[in-house]
């Protein structure tokens, strides 16, 4: 529901030993407060190295905090493991990423029912609602085809439609229009866009170009693991 907190961070810091002689340890988020409210659009902008992918995962339950808190709906992390992890983030979220993780030997239809396939939900279902979203972002005509097969845009909205699939509240994006042209980026935006307003899903999404970054309501500026900038 609008305005109930998603996600919220207390002092999570994220250390990696980097395995040199030394064993030294590099501080790549450090005492991140963050709280995140339901159907937020959200960037994560900053530059290379500055911690945004470490910080999408870490939201995305993907990574944990080496110390301080998160909490998914307010349940605490820690207490999310196994089976009830992996539920979560199949279910309530979703995720794009730059590459689009496509699977060639599958086709557009199949790729984006493959999360309520591994769901086991009834063939028909699956079906439906797979058209629903590839009709919603006019890919309908490719559905038939194969990830080799289409143009960047036409893949990452394909993928879109998969992270959409299994009706998630949260999707997050890592650099979604890192391999586009303007073009096709205006056109992958424009589905955002879309999710924010009309199906009301909040959005994490990491960028490093601004005018992507504007279509969102809030942007967050990472610098040296720290957020410098709320805005
Ligand atoms: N698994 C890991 N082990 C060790 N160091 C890591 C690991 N993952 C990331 N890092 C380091 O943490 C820092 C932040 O990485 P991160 O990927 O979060 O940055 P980023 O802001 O997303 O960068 P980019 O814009 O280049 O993708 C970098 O110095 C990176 O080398």
């Amino acid at each position: 529901m609008k305005d109930n907190v998603l996600l919220r961070t207390e002092n999570m810091s994220r250390k990696y030993v980097i395995s040199d002689r030394r064993e030294t340890e590099i501080e790549v988020l450090k005492d991140i407060n963050l709280e995140i409210r339901e159907q937020e659009f959200i960037s994560i902008m900053g530059k290379s190295g500055s911690g945004k992918t470490t910080l999408l995962k870490l939201l995305g339950l993907i990574d944990r905090p080496t110390s301080g808190k998160l909490y998914f709906k307010g349940v605490d992390s820690e207490e999310l493991r196994g089976d009830r992890l992996a539920r979560i983030r199949r279910q309530d979220m979703g995720f794009v990423y730059q590459d689009y993780y496509l699977l060639d030997s599958l086709s557009v239809f199949e790729n984006i029912m493959l999360p309520m396939i591994l769901d086991h939900k009834d063939d028909k279902v699956c079906k439906e609602e797979a058209e629903k979203l590839a009709v919603s972002f006019q890919i309908q005509n490719l559905l038939g085809k194969y990830p080799y097969e289409l143009s960047g845009g036409e893949k990452q909205r394909t993928a879109i439609c998969r992270a959409l699939v299994n009706q998630p509240d949260v999707i997050f994006a890592d650099e979604p229009t890192g391999n586009l042209d303007s073009r096709s980026t205006e056109i992958v935006m424009d589905v955002f866009s879309t999710i924010h307003s009309k199906m009301h899903k909040t959005i994490i999404m990491v960028t490093h170009d601004i005018s992507v970054a504007e279509y969102s309501e809030r942007i967050l500026y990472i610098e040296d693991g720290k957020i410098t900038e709320d805005r």
